[in-house]
């Protein structure tokens, strides 16, 4: 609820730039030890604090997303109509939850008789007991059937949770198995996939959003019912709705305490506590499986606890994450004069009683019984009234959610397939595939620099090809390139002589087998990476030191603005609303705009780019501190530096298995080492800085005199 109505985003992002530390435009407040909030001060009507008087906002704000939301929810619909048997069951639930709706106001009505009875006792002093005894029956009758359709509505309630929750399951699940490497990286489809939780224990949002929907077209037969029944009732009481009306005041202000602070417009929040950040860290680091086989080998959890614990400590009070921190922060800011109020509003029909009684004697004993009857009465309306506010408030939060799982379920994959079945003759397998890049040039998607720049090259069938160079040259990419992980944006890629594009996808990949680069890095600071491969000595920086020199990585690390206080992957979000379209930094960090920034809040990334090797060198210093194959259906075997820390006996014993397996299927390597394997190469490609420098065998290239050479020669001296 909470989190819907405080951090909805606007619609439509306006123009121009935010910049969190112009003090003109922006006002800071610093939430607690961690978080740090920057409202946009409002220019028009649409941003920050608007002009618009707060009520009008807390009265239009939870519905403002709601028309625009409402294409996805009649696709909802029509989804869940597709449904097998499930019209069935939520005909029947609608049945029962329109009966339950009108109970109340048949149990006013019937509070209404009695006061109407006890009227008659004290005009008349006569008791008509036959309408006593019906009103009576009337009452307990409407408690048991209340109770049965409850039970009945839960019953259906199930099979049609289930059915409906067994649908979207299956189509996300669709969605996500077959999403491609550009789409799946992209971080904002990333943060879409966070937000939607499948665990929530009143169910899936498609169900939530149906008992909400439902709720609100029954609170709204109720509150109708018990309007219409209540006016026919107290009208003709003394002070009757004046009474009413003020037992109604307080309810009312209680709920509208709650709508008070919600704020809407141009905000970012951040935090810089570095304990906080630290303890984020370590809860992924232990929450993610991936981690797991190191955190078990290496012995770390005692370490990672102890951390957990100081940091936890440290914090006191400011564990909370952002959502609860703004939430407690505008509780205090808002709630004072509604408070305030509350109390005095309480005693409000006693006091008009009283007034009236002190004007009217006579009216004393009716209106003992009447004041409990109407308050009792009006409580429960102003109940109910709640309740709609509620509901209605979710709703639009849910329709927000739908219209968030219907993008999800929509989006299409980047890379486009093929429609040409590959290979023409399976037996062609036998015999390997023949690879050309004809001045291909390459940038990862988000990334100005080229990874690839005209490459081009051919590798014939059965070849052993072998791709060297440094960190970050290149050598991946390729690998990637043709496991049609990325399309390129210039120059063209043959299989057998074929387009790349044109092939399906599916074929394409069942024909490859391929053994990618394999390492984990926890979300902490580069230290705390290193230093977990040996958490007893976690605080000795000597050590660390030590070992990230031989790893090899102590000379890019120090030349990061940080060092070794770098985060790989900053463990906590920024959050942010409604930013300007020209905003593409924040804290320093990239802002994401995309097809789905206006659903949410959002959040900044930060990945620091570093190549493949790097973090494998990375991962090699904690190290310090302290692979597959083919079938008839593969013509091609892909191995990105399988042997990269293998020792030279391993390495061998790898090769040597590789070989028997092969038969005359065609290989790549990508490698930083020079030896048998280069020797045996049918061809050796020699990057550099995204480009291919020199080609050739071995001989070729020894005798050319160029890098590879140089190379050759400097390993030879260490290995051979
Ligand atoms: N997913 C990615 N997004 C953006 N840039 C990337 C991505 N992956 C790699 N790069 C960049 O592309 C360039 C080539 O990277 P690639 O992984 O192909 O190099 P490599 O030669 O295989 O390096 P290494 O030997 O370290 O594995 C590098 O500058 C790297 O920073």
């Amino acid at each position: 609820m909470f989190r819907g109505r405080r951090l909805r985003a606007r619609r439509g992002n306006p123009q121009g730039k935010f910049d969190p530390d112009d003090e003109k435009k922006v006002k800071y407040t610093r939430l607690n030890s961690v978080w740090e909030l920057y409202e946009g001060y409002s220019e028009d009507s649409q941003s920050g604090f608007s002009l618009l008087p707060t009520t009008v906002q807390l009265t239009l704000a939870p519905y403002l997303g709601l028309l625009e939301n409402l294409p996805f929810v009649w696709k909802m619909l029509k989804d869940i109509g597709s449904i097998r048997a499930c019209w069935f069951y939520l005909g029947l639930y609608l049945i029962g939850e329109f009966a339950l709706s009108l109970i109340p106001a048949v149990q006013l009505w019937l509070s209404g008789q009695l006061l109407s009875i006890v009227e008659i006792a004290v005009e008349q002093r006569t008791v008509n007991k036959r309408l006593l005894l019906h009103v009576a029956f009337g009452r307990i009758a409407s408690s048991i059937v209340e109770f049965a359709l409850e039970r009945f509505v839960a019953r259906i309630s199930r099979p049609l949770n289930s059915l409906i929750k067994q649908f979207y399951d299956v189509n996300l699940f669709r969605v996500l198995a077959r999403m491609d490497v550009p789409t799946f990286d992209d971080p904002i489809i990333q943060r879409q996939l966070e937000e939607d939780s499948p665990s929530d224990p009143r169910g899936s949002i498609v169900w939530r959003t149906v008992t909400s929907a439902v709720h609100i077209a029954s609170t709204t037969t109720t509150l109708i019912s018990e309007l219409f029944v209540l006016y026919s009732v107290l009208k003709n009481q003394q002070d009757g709705l004046l009474l009413a009306f003020s037992s109604f005041l307080h309810p009312l202000l209680e709920s509208a305490g709650e709508h008070m602070s919600l704020f809407t417009g141009v905000w970012a929040a951040t935090t810089r506590n570095a304990d906080f950040i630290k303890m984020s860290g370590l809860r992924q680091a232990i929450r993610r499986s991936v981690h797991r086989k190191e955190i078990v080998a290496g012995d770390m959890w005692e370490y990672l606890l102890s951390e957990y614990r100081r940091c936890v400590a440290a914090l006191g009070e400011d564990v909370a994450d952002f959502i609860e921190t703004l939430h407690n922060h505008y509780t205090r800011r808002h709630f004072s004069v509604a408070q305030m109020l509350r109390q005095p509003l309480q005693e409000l029909p006693q006091i008009i009683f009283t007034l009236r009684a002190v004007q009217h004697p006579k009216s004393i004993p009716l209106s003992l019984a009447s004041i409990n009857l109407i308050t009792s009465s009006t409580t429960k309306f102003s109940g109910t009234l709640q309740m709609f506010l509620i509901g209605s408030g979710s709703i639009s939060e849910n329709f927000a959610m739908i219209r968030k799982l219907y993008e999800i379920m929509n989006l299409g994959n980047r890379i486009p397939d093929g429609t040409i079945p590959y290979p023409e003759n399976q037996q062609s397998l036998r015999t390997g595939m023949s690879i050309e890049f004809r001045n291909v040039s390459f940038k990862y998607p988000g990334s100005s620099k080229y990874a690839l720049k005209n490459v081009s090259f051919k590798i014939g069938k059965g070849q052993l090809c072998v791709i060297l160079g440094e960190n970050g040259s290149g050598k991946s990419t390729i690998l990637k390139l043709i496991a049609r992980l990325y399309d390129l944006q210039e120059g063209q890629i043959l299989i057998d002589d074929q387009d790349i594009r044109t092939l399906a996808l599916a074929d394409l990949r069942r024909t490859m087998a391929i053994l990618f680069q394999d390492y984990t890095h926890f979300p902490l600071s580069i230290r705390e990476n290193i230093a977990l491969g040996d958490p007893k000595h976690a605080n000795d920086i000597e050590r660390i030191t030590q070992a990230a020199n031989l790893g090899g990585a102590s000379k890019f690390v120090e030349a990061l603005d940080e060092g070794y206080d770098t985060y790989l992957e900053r463990p906590i979000r920024d959050h942010y609303s409604g930013l300007p379209e020209g905003t593409t930094k924040l804290f320093g960090r990239t802002v994401n705009f995309g097809p789905l920034r206006n659903v949410g809040g959002m959040a900044t990334s930060e990945a620091t780019t570093l190549s493949g090797g790097q973090m494998q060198r990375i991962a090699l210093s904690r190290t310090f501190m302290r692979s597959l194959i083919s079938e008839l259906s593969v013509g091609l075997l892909l191995f990105d530096e399988p042997s990269a820390s293998l020792d030279p006996g391993a390495e061998h014993d790898l090769f040597e298995r590789l070989r028997l397996l092969r038969g005359q299927k065609t290989m790549l390597f990508s490698s930083h080492r020079f030896g048998k394997l280069t020797r045996n190469a049918d061809i050796i490609l020699y990057m550099h800085d995204s480009v291919i420098v020199e080609e050739g065998s071995h001989d070729k290239l020894i005798k050319a005199k160029g890098e590879y050479a140089r190379i050759w020669n400097l390993q030879a001296q260490a290995f051979l």
